[in-house]
């Protein structure tokens, strides 16, 4: 399970294992920097293979978020190893033909730091003074005893390192291994083949300074294929913000723990693929020690959330079996987000849909979706809803499982009363997405709060600007940290959040939160949000609860979208129509 963690928390992790575990802190390091290593001889062979088939040198595509790189983008350490475990004659195709490094009968040396050629390999190891740097130089002594030419740029002076990391620089300087200290001695980047960034980890504040600022300008200017320990130095380990300078990583070999700001954008792009790696620290002390935080995954669908990813029938299942679905939305200029959200809901699997609308419109629409109820609420002829509205609504919801709001609905007179009665006066569970959410935010930043704690499921999809309308902030502030506030109004204002854009992040009033990764960019185009409101509320009125729908909509949904770019070729060809035929 891959639990994502602060800085300030992975230090509380750190602490406990070694203090209360009996752990060894050089252990850790130990571990960290062999797990760096591994991930570098990794690459090589990857490049040495790319080499063979088209002489390209490095591999294109690893760095790419395309659909198919998604998957593999962060992978847990040892999986898709194709070297673990496996036959020898795997490992030849992994050396090489003609290489002897490792090979006598059935004797391997470690197989982990084989490689063919590795003198072929100079690698520059950049060394902060802190203990990522102490990653750095026990990763270093790996390489260097894999048989690849390593270099040690220290970006201050080696007498700055402490502790552990000043134990590795001993160790380093007895066996030998060259180093510069950067502004003593030139370093010319163009005479390695890679680069390993041991500059700045979790304990790095604002933006890098000084020679490790002229460091990570001049690796990034190299264009060599640059592995990070931990995170890319100038990442904000909390939030995905870039400083600037910060590193573009290839790889970034993350340690135990999987960082925020590794998934969430920017730092997402900066990091390239990230391995997470095992080091001796247990995963599991992760929510003992801060806000649990998790990848969602198929994993924790069907266990930390008891979610039937099957999505299974049952055999004598009847319509009402799957719950009915009342939509409030759609308006003259915007029919079309009512009409995709009611269709999504039905795809999504309820039993029933109904789609209230503006009388006037009805006529319009009929016929649409045939598998579709109408409702008409009065609207003196005017296509668009008004405050006296509610009563109807609520009369409709009485008979119908879940109640969802928002898509296309327009602003009107009296509107944050309107959506107060809806969230005060049913008991069904609610979905709130697009104006109702500036209705909401009308309320004031404590408007869930002072409406009060609804029994039923509660669920906000605020876009990045809706959000931002919810709390009183820009855009850009949202998406500067976006886990911290959506974890921070959910557990304040006792709803879940599904804070949409890439890397969607869905927040419990328990304080939990999951981030997704299944989508793409192909699903920034007009309506895809109102699907994703029809899908939450199809799967509410099934019975799943607020958490449940909430990740498992996020998760189906991007999945949708997915097969549909595939299907049409292009993602940038997607119209939200395309997510629900493909669920
Ligand atoms: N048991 C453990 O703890 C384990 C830890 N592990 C590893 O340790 C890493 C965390 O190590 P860490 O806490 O020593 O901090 P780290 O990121 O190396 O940098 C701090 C140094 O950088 C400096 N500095 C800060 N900001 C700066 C800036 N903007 N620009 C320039 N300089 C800046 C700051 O100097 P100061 O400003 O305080 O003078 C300080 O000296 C972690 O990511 C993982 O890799 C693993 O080995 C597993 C076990
Ligand atoms: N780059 C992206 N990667 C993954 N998902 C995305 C990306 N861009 C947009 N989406 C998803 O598409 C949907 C867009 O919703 P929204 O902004 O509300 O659009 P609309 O209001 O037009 O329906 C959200 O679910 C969002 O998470
Ligand atoms: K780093």
């Amino acid at each position: 399970m891959l639990f994502i963690v602060t800085a300030d928390q992975m230090r509380a992790v750190d602490e406990y294992t070694i203090q209360q575990l009996g752990i060894p802190a050089a252990s850790l390091m130990e571990n960290a920097g062999r797990a760096i290593a591994e991930e570098v001889i990794k690459l090589c062979r990857e490049g040495q293979e790319d080499g063979r088939r088209d002489d390209r040198g490095w591999g294109e595509g690893d760095h790419a978020d395309s659909d198919e790189a998604r998957h593999r983008n962060i992978a847990e350490g040892g999986g898709g190893w194709p070297d673990r475990g496996q036959p020898k004659e795997a490992w030849r195709a992994h050396t090489g033909p003609g290489d002897r490094i490792g090979y006598g009968g059935d004797i391997i040396a470690d197989p982990a730091l084989v490689m063919a050629h590795p003198g072929d390999q100079h690698w520059y190891m950049l060394i902060g003074k802190g203990n990522n740097g102490g990653d750095g130089l026990v990763a270093a002594r790996h390489l260097v005893e894999a048989g690849l030419g390593v270099t040690l740029v220290y970006a201050d002076a080696p007498e700055a390192l402490r502790g552990e990391a000043a134990v590795q620089r001993d160790a380093a300087a007895k066996l030998g291994i060259p180093a510069v200290v950067h502004g003593r001695e030139a370093v010319d980047f163009s005479r390695c083949t890679g680069i390993v960034d041991a500059l700045l980890g979790t304990g790095s504040r604002g933006a890098p300074r000084g020679a490790y600022a002229a460091l990570i300008r001049a690796a990034n200017d190299s264009g060599k294929p640059v592995v990070s320990a931990d995170v890319p130095s100038g990442l904000d380990a909390d939030t995905g913000e870039v400083y600037e300078p910060c590193i573009e990583a290839r790889v970034t070999v993350c340690l135990a723990l999987l960082k925020r700001g590794l998934v969430q954008y920017p730092g997402a792009s900066a990091a390239g693929r990230i391995v997470v790696r095992a080091i001796g620290i247990p995963a599991r002390l992760a929510p003992e020690h801060g806000p649990s935080v998790r990848l969602l995954t198929d994993e924790v669908l069907r266990g930390a959330l008891r979610v039937d990813t099957g999505r299974r029938r049952a055999p004598d299942g009847h319509k009402g079996t799957y719950g009915h679905v009342l939509l409030a939305a759609g308006s003259m200029p915007m029919s079309g987000a009512g009409l995709l959200s009611a269709k999504a809901a039905l795809r999504a699997g309820c039993g029933l849909a109904t789609w209230a609308l503006p009388a006037a419109l009805l006529p319009h629409v009929i016929g649409t979706v045939p598998e579709l109820m109408l409702a008409a609420a009065a609207d003196g002829n005017s296509g668009e809803w008004n405050a006296a509205s509610a009563a109807a609504v609520l009369r409709l919801a009485e008979s119908r499982d879940v109640l969802a709001t928002g898509p296309g609905l327009g602003r009107f007179e009296g509107d944050t009363d309107w959506l107060r009665r809806l969230w005060q006066q049913t008991d069904r569970p609610l979905v709130i997405d697009a104006d109702a959410l500036n209705m909401l935010a009308d309320a004031g930043p404590d408007g869930p709060r002072i409406w009060g704690q609804r029994s039923a499921a509660t669920i906000l999809t605020p876009h990045p600007g809706e959000m931002g309308r919810l709390l009183r902030m820009s855009t850009p502030e949202v998406q500067r940290d976006r886990i911290g506030h959506a974890a921070r109004y959910a557990r304040e204002q006792g709803v879940t959040l599904v804070l949409k854009g890439a890397r969607t992040v869905i927040a419990t009033p328990s304080g939990e939160a999951y981030i997704n990764t299944t989508g793409h960019a192909g699903m920034a185009t007009g309506g895809a949000g109102d699907v994703l409101t029809g899908i939450i509320a199809g799967l509410l009125a099934q019975g799943l609860g607020a958490e449940q729908a909430a990740a498992f909509g996020v998760y189906l949904h991007g999945q949708a979208a997915e097969r549909a770019a595939l299907r049409r070729g292009d993602p940038s060809s997607l119209l939200a129509g395309d997510i629900i035929d493909a669920l």
